[in-house]
Formats: structure tokens, C-alpha cells, sequence
């Protein structure tokens, strides 16, 4: 990767986490509540009955209301774990209420690794992704680890859809991209559904 590409978007994500960071606790629940709402009304996720989802960690939009009323419905909840071996591989873990959770090595809690509850990502009907920033193109910017740039590569034949979810303040005129980034069909933030 070129190094200008590298640090124009060490910029970006500096810059949008830390309007995240800045969300008061006011707006960071009426954001939770709002892309529940939309998420609740939307017909793929009505039929779904696997969902890939995150636990929000730096100021990401708060995924707990959308799990619980998922819950609720009886649909089957998924969160992602650093695989023990393979750095750059996610693997989705089922999510109950009473599972146990632990602190990877970025700090973000995920369930304790236990190979009975790996669902295989083709499973999945839709995978909730975290992002950093986002534009009109549907382009997005991870955390930098390229997880989700993987998971994501040929994601068409894999049979999930990907819905990025977030907040309005990370909406940024164009992400500067590399080859691997693909973009998202959708993005849930609290004010709409950006398709593409
Ligand atoms: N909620 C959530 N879970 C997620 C992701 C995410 O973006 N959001 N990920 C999406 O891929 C994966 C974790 N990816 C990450 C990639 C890099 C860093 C990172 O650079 N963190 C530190 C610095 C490094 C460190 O502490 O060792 C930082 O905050 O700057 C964190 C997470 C899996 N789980
Ligand atoms: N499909 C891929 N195949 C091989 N390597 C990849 C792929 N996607 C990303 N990478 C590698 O991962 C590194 C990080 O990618 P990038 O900066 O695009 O991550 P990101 O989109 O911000 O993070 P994430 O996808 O985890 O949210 C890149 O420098 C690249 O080396």
C-alpha cells in the first residue's frame, strides 16, 4: 500500500473517532434507538434468522438495543473473535444472553472461544459491520486490521449481506481507496438508509 494512501486514511480515522468519542451519552442513545427502529422495519433483516453482529467498543454506535429486541424475536445472534492462530481472520461465535464474554487484545469483549459455537460465516444471512468512516460511494474505512476487508472480499457468493452501521458524524467526503477495500451495499446511520 502506497504510504500517502496510508496516511490519508490515518487521518480519517483519527479525525472521525474522535468525533465519535465526542457523541454525548444523549446522542449516542437516541442513535442506538433510531437504528434499531430502522433496522427492525427492514425486510432483510425481518427474514433473517442468522445475523453476524459487533459489540460497539470507541464510541461505535451502540449495537445492545438492536441484540436484545433480535433476541426477542428468537433470531440467532453471531459476534466476531480474533481467531487464536490466524492474525487476520474473525470467526462468529453464537451469542446468548448468558454467554461469557472476554476482553480480546484491542480491549473489545467477545464471547470465550468455544469451537461448538462457530457458526460458519456462509450461515450467516446478514453480518452487521463495524466501520470507521464512510462515503457517498459506499466506501468504507475499518479499523485498520483488515478483518472486514476479508470477510467482505466476494461477500456476493458467500450468501450474507452486509450492512455497515453508524453514526451520521462518519460520513466523510471520499475515502481514499486500495484494491482490497470493497464497498458496502448499505449503511444504517440514524437519520436514513444509504443504498447502493
Ligand atoms: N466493535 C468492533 N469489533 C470488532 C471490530 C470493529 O471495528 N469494531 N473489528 C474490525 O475489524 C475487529 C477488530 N479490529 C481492530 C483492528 C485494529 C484495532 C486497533 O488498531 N486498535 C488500537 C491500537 C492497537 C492496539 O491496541 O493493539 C487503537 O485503538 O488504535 C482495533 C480493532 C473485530 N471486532
Ligand atoms: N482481501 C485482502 N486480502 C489480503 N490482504 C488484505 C485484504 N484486505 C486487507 N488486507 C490487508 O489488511 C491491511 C489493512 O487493511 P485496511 O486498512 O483496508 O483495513 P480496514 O478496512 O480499515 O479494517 P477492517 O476491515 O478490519 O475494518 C492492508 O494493509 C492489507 O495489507
Amino acid at each position: 500500500m502506497s504510504n500517502n494512501l496510508q496516511k490519508r486514511q490515518k487521518i480519517i480515522r483519527q479525525t472521525v473517532r474522535q468525533y465519535r468519542r465526542q457523541l454525548t451519552w444523549e446522542q449516542q442513545h437516541s442513535a442506538a434507538d433510531k437504528i434499531t427502529q430502522l433496522a427492525l422495519a427492514h425486510e432483510l433483516i425481518r427474514s433473517a434468522s442468522h445475523l453476524g453482529l459487533f459489540l460497539s467498543y470507541d464510541g461505535e454506535i451502540n449495537t445492545d438495543p438492536l441484540i436484545k429486541n433480535l433476541w426477542a424475536q428468537n433470531k440467532k445472534v453471531y459476534l466476531p473473535v480474533l481467531h487464536p492462530f490466524n492474525h487476520y481472520q474473525l470467526l462468529f461465535l453464537h451469542y446468548r444472553p448468558d454467554t461469557l464474554l472476554t476482553k480480546n487484545r484491542f480491549n473489545i469483549a467477545e464471547p470465550t472461544l468455544n469451537v461448538m459455537d462457530v457458526i460458519p460465516i456462509t450461515q450467516l444471512d446478514v453480518l452487521f459491520v463495524p466501520l470507521v468512516a464512510f462515503d457517498k460511494q459506499g466506501q468504507r474505512l475499518g479499523m485498520g486490521g483488515g478483518f472486514y476487508d476479508r470477510l467482505l472480499s466476494n461477500w456476493h457468493k458467500k450468501h450474507f449481506y452486509p450492512i455497515g452501521l453508524a453514526h451520521d458524524c462518519q460520513l466523510v467526503d471520499k475515502i481514499p481507496t486500495a484494491p482490497w477495500d470493497i464497498p458496502l451495499p448499505e449503511i444504517i446511520t440514524p437519520s436514513k438508509r444509504w443504498c447502493w
